[in-house]
């Protein structure tokens, strides 16, 4: 592993991921990837997540695409260096945000969706020039070799590596050094993983989970909030980070849920579910027995039926649930649909502000002073109002957690600007020496002055304004340099101070 590692550190070294062409060139061949691998592709996440073709394509690949096309497209101009806001002391020198890649990134996968969970940040990685090992999910066997055996083939095979394996493979590679680790999967792996990554002061993305609350007002469409409802919480069976996790309602608003949800699943997957292409199956056994302990002792009022041979869980929701209950205290990532009553929106906040802080949160009203103020009081990864899991979708929008829920973020240019680290640079001449001497010791009451004057001084009245403040600056730097050149009395160099120079009633400029 160390070998493979050094190879993909010496590849970096090179210079070779850091040219524009370069980065838009293995970019296209990723696209070309998915063109001409979606079969395969296709077939894979299917035997994983036991997921239909259409399926897959829709919640996987058009993302992929989707993030292809926006990066080839804009990578250009975020490569391109920002011009800085310059001050009277560098105004005739050169300053600009230059963005550099961070050097060799580990992005490590979860298994949920895990090809789009893993190539989109591969995307973000590679538009910022860095060199990237890639440890898929080993829960996702299917697709952990399929984009072993495909990503060789496509991209260059020394800078990008896939390193397969389970947990030891992580825990090895974690011990290894690198300059940024991108992490998806849950937040006591996530500990694991910021622990590790501190011993090398590595920084760390942490897309973790959570429990995303869904709270739904009196003031809605019921039919159509439900139906929303439905698709979020039962697509992939459950297995989404972005997933609604509860419902927070009025005692009044129950029963009507639960009836108008039970009526899309039949809408959605028919009568017998099991036998519907658009229903996806727990992931392994393991998972499936952890869904199944947190059924215990709760009033399931539709669903409930499992099947182990297939890990099958129907489409459930619980009522009157205690915040207390297991179901309450950790993620389910099932297809379980907690409702806890609530009395008023209020409530409603209070909730979800005692506990972690999700990874997403939606409302559901028609009043959209509510929905703004249930914003306003709360703090979660993402929102989406009067639907969910849509934000994810949006590249204009940061993807990711706050808290508990994982630090950093990532999608279009929010991936780029996690993978690249934005250089400040300041390119002086070594003449003009004249105004640089006022920071020069011995310092005096005058210097610090013409410093404050120097540095402090803000002129936002056009390119009239900035020509004014450029000329005060010339005239204010041949000033100091005669008088730094006069000859030094026993208090220090005689300079004059600024507010004997320029003056007006908003003070000095
Ligand atoms: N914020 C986000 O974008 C997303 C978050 N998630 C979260 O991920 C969780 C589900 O995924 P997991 O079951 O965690 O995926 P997982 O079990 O596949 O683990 C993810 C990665 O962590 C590694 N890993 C697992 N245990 C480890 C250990 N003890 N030491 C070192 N490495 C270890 C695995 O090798 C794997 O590559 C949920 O909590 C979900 O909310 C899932 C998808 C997206
Ligand atoms: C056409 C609809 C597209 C829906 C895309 C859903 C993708 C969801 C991926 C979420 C990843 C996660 O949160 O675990």
């Amino acid at each position: 592993m160390e070998s493979r590692i050094q190879r993909v550190r010496d590849a970096f070294a090179s210079g070779r991921s850091r040219p524009l062409r370069f980065r838009l060139q293995q970019l296209e061949a990723l696209r070309r990837m998915m063109q001409e691998r979606e079969k395969d592709i296709l077939q894979a996440i299917g035997a994983d997540l036991c997921k239909s073709e259409f399926n897959a394509y829709s919640q996987e690949v058009i993302t992929i695409l989707g993030e292809l096309d926006l990066v080839l497209e804009n990578l250009p101009e975020w490569v391109t260096a920002t011009p800085a806001k310059k001050n009277l002391l560098t105004m005739l020198d050169e300053a600009y945000v230059q963005p550099e890649p961070l050097g060799v990134v580990l992005l490590i996968g979860a298994w949920n969706y895990p090809f789009v969970l893993t190539i989109q940040p591969l995307i973000g990685a590679i538009a910022a020039g860095n060199a990237v090992i890639i440890k898929p999910s080993e829960l996702s066997e299917k697709t952990a070799q399929l984009l072993a055996k495909l990503l060789p083939q496509y991209l260059d095979q020394d800078l990008y590596a896939v390193i397969n394996g389970g947990i030891p493979e992580t825990t090895e590679l974690l011990k290894q050094r690198f300059d940024h680790i991108f992490y998806t999967g849950n937040t006591a792996v996530g500990k694991i993983v910021m622990e590790a990554a501190a011993k090398h002061l590595t920084p760390v993305t942490l897309e973790l989970g959570g429990k995303s609350p869904c709270y739904v007002d009196t003031d809605c469409d019921l039919d159509i909030a439900c139906r929303r409802i439905t698709w979020g919480k039962y697509m992939n069976c459950g297995q989404t980070c972005i997933a609604p996790d509860y419902v927070l309602c009025e005692p009044s608003l129950q029963h009507q849920i639960v009836q108008k949800i039970k009526e899309t699943v039949k809408e959605f997957y028919g009568e017998n579910i099991k036998e519907s292409p658009d229903y996806e199956r727990i992931i392994n056994l393991r998972h499936f027995k952890r869904i199944l302990n947190l059924l215990e002792g709760q009033k399931i009022a539709f669903g409930g039926e499992t099947d182990e041979a297939t890990r099958y869980i129907a489409p459930t929701i619980l009522t009157d649930v205690d915040p207390e209950a297991r179901v309450m205290q950790e993620e389910i990532f099932g297809p379980i649909l907690p409702i806890v009553p609530v009395k008023d929106a209020d409530e409603a906040i209070k909730f979800i502000n005692s506990r972690e802080k999700p990874l997403a949160f939606y409302i559901f009203s028609h009043n959209d002073k509510l929905v703004r103020r249930m914003i306003d009081g709360t703090s979660s990864g993402g929102v989406t109002a009067n639907d969910v899991i849509m934000h994810f979708t949006l590249s204009s929008l940061p993807f990711g957690g706050v808290g508990s829920s994982g630090m950093g973020a990532y999608h279009g240019k929010y991936s780029f600007d996690t993978f690249s680290h934005q250089r400040p640079c300041l390119l002086k001449s070594l003449k003009r020496e004249g105004a640089n001497k006022l920071r020069y010791p011995p310092n005096s009451q005058s210097k610090v002055d013409w410093a404050k004057f120097f540095i402090l001084k803000r002129f936002n009245r056009g390119k009239l304004g900035l020509l004014l403040l450029a000329l005060l600056g010339v005239v204010a730097a041949v000033l100091l340099k005669l008088r730094l050149h006069c000859p030094i009395s026993s208090d220090g160099p005689q300079i004059p101070r600024p507010s004997s120079v320029f003056k007006s009633e908003a003070g000095y400029y």
